[in-house]
């Protein structure tokens, strides 16, 4: 791992702070415990490692297991050589490491998808987050040219390649949980083969006082599904199926982590749970991590799979663009809002939110606590 020095560190995209230098975590960045904010964690229960290059059906039901009750699983012999995990590390470390003013050229405008910010969320809550990210949609090629003028074509080939690898992954985890939905690509009104993805690279400085800051807040992610790579530095957190509980997802060598989106959540009509997530950060480690989003294609309806064995519907239908706009609005609010009236409180919601900040917190489980 390139070693950075502190002084490459600053963020003039968070607000000015430079996380390399400063001693403590200054007020715009304090996180409270008022807020129910608990950086408690365990790891002793953690969620599923499966192989991917056992027979098709067992794998199907392993998957589908984990979905269930986690939302997530961790997956290994999953067919991404190890090198392009490797090479797309050692350019999330260069691309952290520009100096600021570099860094500035390829800035997110308000409007824009892809360059470095902060992320999308900050809005939602009042403090910032300890973190700085860079997202690459389709081509990286016109922000990799105005930062490296003269040397872009590497950052672009290795991104692509990573991109290119991540897409079959996800096409292959999409096919195995329809499987175990009893649904096949042929009830999706997209091809899965035309799924779109967005890459997220996310650098999250070592902080002088882990206690009081947050890396990234709870959230759940909008796609389909996200594999994330998340190198051998700790901080991926989910929230356990009671919603009592941080659990910590250990860095396992070579092996990728899954997160189902909300957009599966609506299309196994509950059954497969989307996953409250967090990532936290420590004292010592710098740590990256490199989260792939799948979406279906552009203009695509996401309908729940029903059918005999799931006869009613609990989500009404939306598209990927229609989706990303009310998530923009009503944050963590965005599924319970698309439920139908007659769909009762089912045990297919996600979990209690007890431990989470007041802004993360649907206002639907506001009222019910
Ligand atoms: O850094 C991580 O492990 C999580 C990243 C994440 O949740 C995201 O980018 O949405
Ligand atoms: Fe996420």
């Amino acid at each position: 791992m390139p070693s950075i020095s502190s002084g490459d560190l600053s963020s003039p995209l968070d607000g000015g702070v430079d996380f390399g230098s400063v001693k403590t975590v200054p007020e715009s960045h304090a996180w409270q415990e008022p807020e129910g904010f608990s950086l408690e964690s365990s790891d002793l229960d953690g969620i599923p490692v499966i192989d991917l290059s056992t027979p098709w059906w067992g794998v199907a039901r392993e998957i589908g297991r984990a979905c269930a009750s986690w939302g997530a699983f961790q997956v290994v012999n999953h067919g991404v050589p190890d090198n392009v995990l490797k090479r797309v590390e050692e350019q999330g470390w260069r691309l952290f490491s520009l100096p600021p003013d570099q860094k500035l050229k390829a800035e997110r405008g308000p409007d824009e998808i892809a360059g470095f910010g902060a992320p999308r969320i900050t809005h939602f809550f009042p403090k910032r987050m300890w973190t700085e990210g860079f997202t690459v949609f389709g081509s990286p090629l016109e922000q990799a040219r105005r930062l490296w003028p003269h040397d872009h074509m590497q950052f672009c080939e290795v991104i692509e390649e990573y991109q290119s690898e991540m897409k079959s992954l996800t096409v292959k985890l999409l096919e195995l949980i329809l499987e175990w939905v009893g649904a096949g690509k042929e009830d999706l009104n997209w091809e899965v083969g035309d799924s779109s993805g967005v890459t997220q690279l996310n650098s999250y400085p070592s902080c002088p006082e882990p206690s009081r800051a947050m890396g990234l807040a709870p959230h759940t992610d909008s796609s389909l599904l996200t594999v994330i790579h998340q190198s051998n530095t700790s901080g991926l957190q989910l929230l356990d199926a009671s919603g009592q509980k941080w659990v910590t997802v250990p860095p396992v060598h070579g092996a990728l982590v899954v997160n189902i989106g909300d957009l599966l959540h609506i299309l196994s009509n509950g059954r497969c749970r989307s996953s409250m997530h967090r990532a936290v950060v420590n004292r010592v480690h710098h740590r990256l991590s490199f989260a792939y989003f799948c979406f279906p294609s552009p203009g695509a309806t996401v309908e729940p799979l029903i059918g005999p064995d799931e006869p009613t519907a609990l989500y009404r239908s939306v598209t990927w663009t229609e989706y990303l706009r009310i998530k923009g609005t009503l944050f963590n609010n965005a599924l319970f809002s698309l439920l139908l009236p007659d769909s009762g409180f089912s045990t297919r919601l996600q979990q209690p939110f007890s431990l989470l900040p007041s802004q993360s917190r649907p206002s639907v489980m506001q009222e019910s606590h």
